[in-house]
């Protein structure tokens, strides 16, 4: 198998580690049967998979599907996932990989997290001085992409017909340090050529914002095709508020990769929890998952897989801190998973 397709997909060095571990861990008649793919797009029983032959279809476990704590990680587009492939049968999805960064709401009125995409390196946060403009709630999104693990990037949409669009760069930009701001029109294309160097080979972007701020039209533009219904589209269907229903991974055909999902768009799932709440702490939710013992304090004991990720510079010290101090329980004893 050549690499090189699985570059363009986003593969690096890391997930390949991952998966020879993964792989060097079956046995060894299956060893050679495991391949990894990208979740493109979820289905209840079924994946798009890209793998190095091309978009492919993966059954999904039942196990994967009824994960509860402890249980496999259910795989969410832009995941990294190995796949065994045997004469005969359907392509299955085995392993979901370690994720590089991945963003999560919280569900259940914040008792439990959901991660709505993996893997994206920079998120495009697309606003508009024509809609409900809020500075520091930009902010706010500003600071929970950065915590992902993702670079935040805005973008002041609508620059054609809002002129208040070149006035507000300045303050948007004083939001957090070498935070990117660029003034543009998707519907013109005007400012989009400043984008295009965000799009390196494999590079995955993500699109948020609230509705009506231009994602969909923004998206087709990228794409050059109509891949995304627009606002006006919507309006003629009269389906629901959100017309982009299917949960999909785009390849730009100058190279990289572009996220336009539902869940993650739109950023109001964000609100009130991105600042405090625990939708920052969802890095270190996922890789606790991987610690050694269930119940983790994630301070001394061996095996720790937030620990390790501090010491490979992956987190901040401070997010676990910050995390550890929020939920100073009472020490419980580890038990080994
Ligand atoms: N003048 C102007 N209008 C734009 C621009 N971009 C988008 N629009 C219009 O704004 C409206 C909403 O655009 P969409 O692309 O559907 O917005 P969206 O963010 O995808 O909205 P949801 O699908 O509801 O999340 C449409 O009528 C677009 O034509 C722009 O750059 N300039
Ligand atoms: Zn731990």
């Amino acid at each position: 198998m050549s690499p090189d397709p699985l570059h363009a997909l986003g593969w690096s060095a890391n997930f390949a580690e991952a998966a020879r571990e993964m792989v060097s861990a079956a046995p060894p008649e299956v060893r050679p049967q495991l391949e990894p793919g990208r979740v493109a797009r979820t289905g209840r029983s079924t994946l798009q998979v890209w793998t190095a032959r091309g978009p492919e279809e993966a059954a999904l476990p039942g196990a994967f599907r009824h994960a509860v704590a402890g249980g496999q990680t259910s795989p969410v587009i832009g995941d990294w996932v190995m796949v065994e492939r045997r004469a005969g049968s359907p392509l299955r999805v085995v392993e979901v990989l370690p994720r590089r960064t991945s963003f999560a709401r919280a569900v259940q009125g914040g008792l439990a997290e959901q991660v709505i995409a993996a893997n994206v390196d920079v998120v495009f946060i697309v606003t508009t001085p024509d809609l409900d403009f809020d500075l520091p709630r930009l902010g706010r999104y500003v600071a929970a992409v950065g915590l992902s693990g993702a670079r935040p990037v805005v973008l002041l949409n609508k620059a054609d017909a809002v002129p208040e669009v070149h006035s507000l760069a300045g303050s948007v930009a004083a939001l957090a340090p070498d935070l990117p701001v660029h003034a543009v029109a998707a519907a013109t294309g005007q400012g989009l050529d400043a984008l295009r160097p965000y799009f390196g080979e494999g590079v995955t972007v993500a699109l948020i914002g609230s509705s009506g701020v231009g994602k969909s039209t923004l998206t087709n533009r990228l794409l050059g095709r109509e891949a995304a219904a627009t606002g006006a589209v919507r309006d003629q269907d009269g389906q629901g508020r959100h017309t982009t229903t299917t949960r999909t991974l785009y390849r730009l055909p100058a190279g990289g990769l572009l996220i336009d999902n539902p869940g993650l768009r739109d950023i109001a799932v964000w609100d009130g929890d991105a600042g405090t709440g625990s939708s920052r702490f969802g890095v270190i939710e996922e890789l606790a998952t991987r610690c050694r013992y269930r119940g983790c304090t994630h301070r001394t004991e061996p095996g720790c897989a937030v620990r390790r990720a501090v010491e490979r510079g992956e987190i901040g010290a401070e997010l676990v801190a910050a995390y550890t101090g929020a939920r100073d329980l009472p020490p419980r004893r580890a038990k080994r998973r």
